[in-house]
């Protein structure tokens, strides 16, 4: 028995010897293949890190399309717009906050661009009346305005007030007044033909302003006119607002459109163009911006309307 046993246990440890040489010659395989698998493995990085810098370099070169695919036009340059809408829900903040004025709830919400509501004539006046009067300031950043109600008036850093500045005393006549009253009037009529609300309970609002933008750097915050915004948060008294154009983009200046932001970043764009009338709810559903002038100077004149008697101005005089 003791015999039997001590040969079992010599074939037993042969048995683990073979084992042991046979993980070792497996060991030594992995070892030799090793330096391969390395450079197979580095060979797959370069690849991969390769694709990734390709994949890179075609989303930046896209980038600008992606948005182009985005943008839609509401008005060219180059057409003459009878009139053209684009209705967008009304937002409910704006809602609820016009429900307080009977008569002057717009059945839709949106925008409308008009090329024949102001005459050539009446537009080369109002150009004329916005320059004579800007002439006399003029910010140090890009952009100066002109109130016709207040007489603000941009002045290096701040504002004076034209009215009583000595030089413009007589600087707009009975005429100018008139010829802003006319284009008031029409622009007045077509916002509640077009929103179907009642023109009696619209009412001019201030500010009134003439606005001359350039390409200068901001000198103060009042200079960045780029930035998106809502016209109710801006000035408070707007309901309605509309924009004459008193030049035109890619003829006077570049940049400078008028871009209604939408949701999911869809813009829909208004290419300014002299005589060109544009009027849109002041609500949310009317986020915009006016983007940077690139080159040359951009005239326009901003009239705008509210639905509140405690807001409402008279026509300058
Ligand atoms: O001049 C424009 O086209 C728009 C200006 C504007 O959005 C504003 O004054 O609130
Ligand atoms: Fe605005």
């Amino acid at each position: 028995m003791p015999r039997e046993q001590s040969r079992k246990d010599g074939e037993s440890k042969i048995r683990s010897r073979k084992k042991t040489a046979k993980s070792s010659e497996n060991t030594k395989d992995v070892s030799k293949e090793n330096p391969n698998k390395a450079s197979t493995f580095k060979l797959q990085l370069k690849i991969f890190c390769f694709n990734c810098v390709i994949c890179l370099a075609v989303s930046i070169y896209l980038y600008p399309y992606y948005f182009y695919l985005r943008e839609r036009h509401l008005a060219k340059q180059t057409e003459h717009i009878d009139v053209r809408s684009g209705d967008v829900p009304c937002s409910e903040k704006y809602k609820a906050e016009i429900q307080a004025f009977p008569g002057c709830v717009p059945v839709r919400c949106g925008r409308m661009v008009s090329d024949k509501l102001v005459t050539p004539e009446e537009v080369d006046h109002v150009l004329e009346i916005g320059k004579r009067g800007l002439n006399l300031g003029g910010s140090d950043g890009g952009a100066s305005i002109l109130d016709l109600h207040s007489g603000a008036l941009s002045h290096g850093k701040s504002f004076v007030n034209i009215y009583k500045i000595d030089e413009a005393k007589d600087l707009f006549t009975a005429s100018d007044f008139k010829i802003y009253k006319q284009v008031r009037s029409k622009i007045q009529s077509a916002i509640a033909e077009h929103f179907g609300i009642d023109e009696k309970v619209l009412h001019l609002t201030h500010p009134t302003f003439f606005s001359r933008l350039t390409s200068d750097p901001p000198s103060t915050p009042h200079d960045e006119y780029w930035h998106p915004h809502v016209d109710k948060e801006t000035y408070e008294s707007f309901h309605y607002t509309s924009l004459l154009y008193l030049n035109t983009f890619g003829e006077d200046y570049t940049g400078g459109r008028f871009l209604f932001i939408d949701p999911d970043n869809h813009t829909q764009i208004v290419e300014p163009k002299k005589g060109r009338v544009s009027m849109f709810t002041s609500g949310w559903e009317n986020v915009h911006l006016v983007e940077r002038v690139a080159s040359g100077t951009r005239y326009a004149l901003t009239i705008s309307f509210t639905c509140d008697l405690s807001h409402a101005i008279k026509d300058p005089s």
